[in-house]
């Protein structure tokens, strides 16, 4: 049995799920050679009672316990404080396991040499749990893609589906915040960033890997009014904000937008507080991928499953360029609201 040493960084939402997770799926560990050792877990105030099944975890205010482990989770959030926790363990030759699509987005100039390494994963930092990084990163690689749509965002699509019911803006933000779905800042859901961090990582991962963060055109669902979303129920149609790339002029584009769907357009079936993706590929043609998008556990199950890849031999997902090919827009159907 080989032992590994995992340091962790915050212990919130997502961090308590993959204490939990961590505790619960022990008996996988072991079958795959690996005592897990648990060296510490980073936090704001370690007296706060969480609630966790994991026993006695070692939550701590020091960062010294990272420079004694394998591998480092970064589950806390933010943009600069998580990138200089982080640097240093991969400088070290240490693998990184984050959710944090922030980081990603806006820090990539330093992250892209670890992720060519394959030392970084980052499956949890796009619709939690429901993998779309690691098929993106392996077998749709095999065809040239012609475009992607998505709902990323899990707290637009259950404000959204809330308005639907006839519920308020503000009572439904509230709730998906007490859900553990919004980001500590909401701003980030509710003004189209977060989608757009989200999009950022798969435009890098699948079409270009070096694609600037500031090039995605951002639209929110902060001004959408409670009329326009029943009049599109009226018109047996969906408001729902999307995040597309396509080929335009020879070079990838990436946008994100509240627009009106069909009702029975895939995506816009996606469930309350859900995701979905739908890929277009050259030879694979449209491949759909729907599921839980946001929340503690279903995000920790995507941090635990990098985890598990790496325990398994695997390496984090490596960016590679491709070419922006057929011009693309499929989106000529769906408006803009
Ligand atoms: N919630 C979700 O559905 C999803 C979240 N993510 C990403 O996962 C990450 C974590 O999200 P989430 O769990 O919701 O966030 P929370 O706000 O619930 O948890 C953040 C954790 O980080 C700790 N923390 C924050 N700042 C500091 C600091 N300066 N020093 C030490 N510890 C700190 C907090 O400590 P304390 O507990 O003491 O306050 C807390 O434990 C984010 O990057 C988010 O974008 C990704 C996918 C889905
Ligand atoms: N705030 C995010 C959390 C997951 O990434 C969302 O609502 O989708």
């Amino acid at each position: 049995m080989q032992t590994l040493r995992i340091g962790m960084i915050g212990c919130g939402t997502v961090g308590t799920g993959v204490l939990d997770i961590l505790h619960r799926q022990r008996a996988q560990f072991e079958a795959l050679g690996f005592d897990l050792q648990l060296k510490g877990v980073l936090v704001r105030d370690a007296s706060k009672p969480r609630e966790t099944c994991f026993p006695n975890a070692p939550l701590v205010t020091e960062k010294d316990f990272l420079n004694e482990v394998d591998v480092v989770i970064e589950v806390m959030g933010g943009v600069q404080r998580p990138l200089d926790l982080v640097l240093p363990a991969l400088q070290a030759g240490k693998v990184v396991i984050t959710a944090n699509k922030a980081m990603l987005a806006e820090r990539w100039t330093e992250l892209k040499p670890f992720a060519k390494t394959g030392q970084l994963y980052y499956e949890a930092a796009v619709m939690a749990g429901t993998p779309v990084i690691d098929p993106l990163s392996g077998i749709l690689r095999s065809s040239q893609p012609i475009a992607l749509q998505a709902i990323l965002n899990g707290t637009c699509n259950y404000i959204l589906t809330q308005m639907e019911k006839g519920k308020d803006y503000q009572q439904a933000l509230k709730e998906a915040q007490d859900l553990g779905y919004a980001e500590a800042d909401p701003t980030l859901d509710v003004g189209g960033f977060d989608a757009a961090h989200k999009l950022t990582v798969l435009a890098r991962l699948a079409f270009d890997p070096d694609f600037p963060y500031a090039d995605v055109s951002v639209r929110g669902i902060d001004t959408i009014p409670q009329d326009a979303v029943r009049k599109a129920l009226d018109n047996d149609q969906r408001i729902r904000l999307i995040g597309s790339i396509y080929a335009e002029g020879g070079q990838w584009k990436a946008k994100v937008a509240p627009r009106l769907l069909p009702m029975d357009h895939p995506i816009a079936r996606a469930a309350s507080g859900r995701n979905a993706m739908v890929f277009f590929g050259d030879e694979c043609g449209e491949i759909f991928v729907a599921g839980g998008g946001a929340g503690g556990a279903v995000t920790a199950s995507g941090v635990v499953g990098d985890l598990i890849n790496y325990l398994q031999g695997i390496l984090g997902p490596k960016p590679i360029a491709l070419k922006a090919g057929t011009p693309s827009d499929p989106f000529e159907d769906l408006p803009e609201v």
